[in-house]
Order: structure tokens, then C-alpha cells, then sequence
């Protein structure tokens, strides 16, 4: 199901928490939404999910109007969405079976059917033989295991990912976004991804919007935005992850003046020996690794041009005619 937001606004007093927000999140694809604590990211997912009304502008699903509907209408279409947060919401009166079960309960599915589907959503989401495990007994990436299982049970055309993996170790994380991304394709979901983490969006997702102050300040592919960011919002992003990934090796604690992002092919050339031999630049490397974007090999160089500023903006010049991004650090 594609989703259209269309002008959004939503104010707290004097707060504008989503400022104008178009935005079309296509079908069947990982859509992420980041920004930093405070940003809009949950007042904009209420919005999107129909929890909450904007105060003006307009959500379609496909090509139905859904911010406007009756509260009957609401409920049947909600029941259209799953939803998994960061703290799992589950029961912990109930077992990992009987939390599956819940949605197929009040939608007053037949017995026989809610038990055999529990099961299978169970074995979908790897806990097979844990049912009747009590909640109080599964470690974090279980529970969001569970807490999957019941987003799907009634079988959702959306489902939201409210930092699903924010409270889970780096190793869970990529085990929860690795059956995030599984599911999906097996069930043709459209899928909403909130997070503050860009390894969740490198890892994951097919497209980004970066949001800050309630506005969207970048939005596209993610092998795009990722290779040439154009907001600062992104740039800072992106050079926490670089900080963080292990793929990036540092030589120097200096951070470098410009970063050089490169990708595809560009990966594979001697560039940097070549605008050398070119312009008489002298590149001084800080840092330098490769990462994969979405299944695509990225390459990022954080370093300093010499020996002045005229040659270095040859280097520059070059290095962009070569398909390479080049940053200033401010
Ligand atoms: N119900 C509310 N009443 C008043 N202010 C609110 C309400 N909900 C959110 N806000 C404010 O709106 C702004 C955006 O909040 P929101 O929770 O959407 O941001 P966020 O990007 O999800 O942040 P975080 O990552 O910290 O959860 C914040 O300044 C927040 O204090």
C-alpha cells in the first residue's frame, strides 16, 4: 500500500511539531523516517498511522483519504496496521502464544484458527517450541520477536517500526532488522521505519526522509542520500556513523577537512593516485573504509588537501568530475 502525505501540520500550543510534511512512501518497499530526539518523528507517525488528526493537510492510503474518516471507519482501517515500538508494549500477563493471539481475539477470530495461526506466526518469527514461555522470561530481541508476530497477525498492509531496535545490542539489531526486511517481502508489506540510528537505515531501508524541526530537510534513496548528502542534518548523521562503523579505520584523531564519499564502480579506481599525478595535490588520509548501502559497496575517505588552497581546488574539481561526493567539514 502506498502512502501520500500531503501538507502536514500538527502544533502543541506554540510547538509547530510537523511543519508542512509531503511525502509519498511507496508500496511494498522499507521507508525510513530519521531524526534526531525531538525532530517529529512519533508525532509524525501518529499522524501517518491515523493515531492522531492533523491540524491541517491530508494522509492517503492508495487512493483513499484516511485523516478524515468516522471513528468506525478508523477502527476497521487501523485494523489494516501493525505497529512494534522500542519498549515492545506486550502482555506480561500472557504467554509469547497468547500475546500473538490477542489481535485475532478481539477481531473475534474462530479458536481453532487464531491457535494454528499463533503457531505459525511463532515459527515466522523463529520462537518456535516457545510459546508457552512466559514474557518475563524472553530476552529483548525475543520479545520484539513476539511483539512482530502479533503486528502481523491480522495480517496488516503497513506496518510502523517506532525504534523497534533502539533498546537491543548491535548484534540483535541486525538480527531483528535482517526478519524486519524477510517479512516484508514475504508478506508485500509497506513498512514505516522511525529511528535515530543510520545503521538501522544503511542497513535496511530502500528509502530516507531526514526530518529536523518538524520539517523534512532531505528525502530519497538511501544509496543516494548516503553517497552526496545535501543537508547538514544528514552530514552529521552520516559522520556519527562513520565514527561508529567498524569499517571505517582511523589514523588520526583529526577529523580531516573535506570527506570524500564514493560509490559503485568508483570504489574500484586508484582516484586519489590519479588526481595526484593531475594537479600536484598531496592528500593527507584520516580516515578511509568501505560500507555496504543496501547492498551496495560505499566508499568514505575523511583527509586534507594540500599543498594550497589553489591545488586543492583543482583536486576538487577533479575528484567531482570523477562521480566522487566532496564535503567540506565545517
Ligand atoms: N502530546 C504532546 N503535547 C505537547 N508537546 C508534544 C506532544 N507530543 C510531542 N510533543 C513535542 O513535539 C516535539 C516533537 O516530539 P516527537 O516526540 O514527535 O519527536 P521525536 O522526534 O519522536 O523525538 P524522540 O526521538 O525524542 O522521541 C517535541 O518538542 C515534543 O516535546
Amino acid at each position: 500500500m502506498k502512502i501520500t502525505l500531503k501538507n502536514l501540520k500538527r502544533d502543541y500550543g506554540t510547538l509547530h511539531a510537523v511543519q508542512d510534511v509531503s511525502l509519498t512512501i511507496p508500496s511494498n518497499k522499507i521507508y525510513g523516517i530519521i531524526g534526531r530526539s525531538g525532530a517529529g518523528k512519533s508525532t509524525l507517525v501518529r499522524l501517518i498511522s491515523m493515531l492522531e488528526k492533523p491540524d491541517s493537510g491530508e494522509v492517503w492510503y492508495d487512493e483513499e483519504r484516511v485523516d478524515n474518516l468516522s471513528k468506525k471507519e478508523l477502527i476497521a482501517k487501523r485494523r489494516r496496521i501493525g505497529m512494534i515500538f522500542q519498549n515492545f508494549n506486550l502482555f506480561s500477563s500472557r504467554n509469547a502464544l497468547e500475546n500473538i493471539a490477542y489481535p485475532m481475539e478481539i477481531c473475534h477470530m474462530e479458536k481453532g484458527y487464531i491457535k494454528k495461526r499463533s503457531e505459525e506466526l511463532l515459527a515466522l518469527v523463529g520462537l518456535e517450541g516457545r510459546g508457552d514461555a512466559p514474557i518475563s522470561t524472553l530476552s529483548g530481541g525475543q520479545k520484539q520477536r513476539v511483539a512482530i508476530a502479533r503486528a502481523l497477525a491480522v495480517q496488516p498492509d503497513i506496518l510502523f517500526c517506532d525504534e523497534a531496535t533502539s533498546a537491543l545490542d548491535p548484534q540483535t539489531t541486525r538480527a531483528i532488522l535482517a526478519l524486519i526486511k524477510e517479512i516484508q517481502k514475504k508478506m508485500n508489506l509497506t513498512v514505516v521505519m522511525i529511528t535515530h540510528q543510520m545503521e538501522v537505515v544503511r542497513d535496511a531501508c530502500d528509502f530516507v526522509a531526514v526530518l529536523d524541526s518538524g520539517r523534512v530537510v532531505e528525502e530519497g534513496k538511501v544509496s543516494e542520500v548516503f553517497a552526496s548528502p545535501v543537508s547538514d542534518v544528514t552530514k552529521d548523521f552520516l559522520s556519527t556513523g562513520t565514527n561508529m562503523s567498524q569499517s571505517v579505520v582511523r589514523w588520526s584523531q583529526e577529523p580531516g577537512h573535506y570527506t570524500l564519499r564514493f560509490r559503485g564502480q568508483a570504489t574500484d579506481e586508484p582516484i586519489i593516485s590519479s588526481v595526484t599525478k593531475e594537479t600536484g595535490a598531496l592528500f593527507n588520509i584520516r580516515a578511509a573504509g568501505v560500507q555496504t548501502v543496501n547492498g551496495e559497496e560505499m566508499g568514505i575517505m575523511a583527509l586534507d588537501i594540500g599543498p594550497n588552497e589553489e591545488v586543492a581546488k583543482k583536486a576538487i574539481e577533479k575528484l567531482k568530475e570523477g562521480g566522487i561526493s566532496v564535503e567540506v567539514v565545517k
